[in-house]
């Protein structure tokens, strides 16, 4: 099968060929947030501010896969993440980002039907499982909250200065397989709000293949600013078709029986 992208011969409208669940499952995501009506997200008051612990990176690997750009650390690193909806504590494995052709869509969570320029995702592991003990076996596990991701929307503002060591690495990376080892230290703490107490939680999956149900999201509600140039480093990254990534975000699922907490009224 030609490998999955974003195009309209492999994006997420064909995903359901190789990975059913993308059509049969019950806790996709990503996922309209709405904040009133029916199905609106609910507050919850015993939702805790997330915990990150995330000591400078010093070694890492920045890669353009064709899909998306992702930053992994070297296996060794320590950062962690607690509290929040979370009961254990999980490790950290690597951030990636989505993002649109233009400022009006990008982002895969939408709040009432608003996209965000992009969206970065934080991936973390449970790392107390008796049942798993590296982020490819959580991934395959089967267990509901094996894997946990931090959302946090990108919109468009002033420069952010803690990015701007990503977003400068990005034309070094233009092409699709391409990877640079991180120069340098990385703090990923200084790119996130000072608090993180207001947020959504729901049960939801992988928004890629393999659209494994393993995901606990926590996205949060205040956006990450960047400027205009760093948003369009990100629309220069190619596919390996010879054309930009062209908008790598999936549409909203289908909530089901699902409810999204709110930590915040
Ligand atoms: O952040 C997201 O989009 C969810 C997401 C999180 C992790 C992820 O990893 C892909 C992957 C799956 C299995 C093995 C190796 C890599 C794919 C998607
Ligand atoms: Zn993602």
């Amino acid at each position: 099968m030609a490998p999955w992208g974003y195009s309209k011969e492999n994006g997420p409208a064909t995903w359901h060929k190789d990975c059913p669940i993308a059509n049969t499952g019950v806790r996709q995501s990503p996922i309209d947030l709405i904040t009133t009506g029916q199905t609106c997200a609910k507050y919850d008051s015993n939702l805790k501010p997330v915990i990150v612990s995330y000591p400078a990176f010093s070694e890492a690997t920045f890669l353009n896969n064709g899909h998306s750009v992702q930053f992994q650390p070297s296996a060794g690193n320590l950062s962690e993440l607690s509290g929040g909806p979370l009961t254990k504590k999980y490790k950290f494995e690597q951030f990636h980002f989505h993002w649109g052709n233009n400022d009006s869509e990008g982002s895969e969570h939408r709040v009432n039907g608003k996209m965000y320029p992009a969206e970065l995702h934080l991936v973390h592991w449970n790392s107390e499982s008796p049942n798993f003990s590296s982020f490819q076996e959580a991934v395959g596990s089967n267990d509901p909250h094996a894997l946990c991701v931090l959302g946090f929307f990108l919109k468009v503002g002033a420069e952010n200065a803690s990015l701007k060591p990503i977003t400068d690495l990005l034309s070094k990376v233009k092409n699709a397989g391409s990877s640079v080892s991180f120069p340098g230290k990385f703090d990923l703490k200084a790119v996130l709000p000072e608090t993180l107490t207001d947020y959504y939680t729901y049960d939801g999956s992988l928004t890629t293949p393999p659209l494994a149900e393993c995901v606990k999201w926590i996205v949060f509600k205040e956006p990450i600013e960047v400027s205009t140039a760093q948003m369009e480093a990100f629309r220069a990254v190619d596919d390996g078709h010879g054309k930009p990534i062209t908008g790598n975000y999936r549409p909203p699922c289908p909530l089901h029986t699902r409810t999204v907490a709110a930590s915040f009224k």
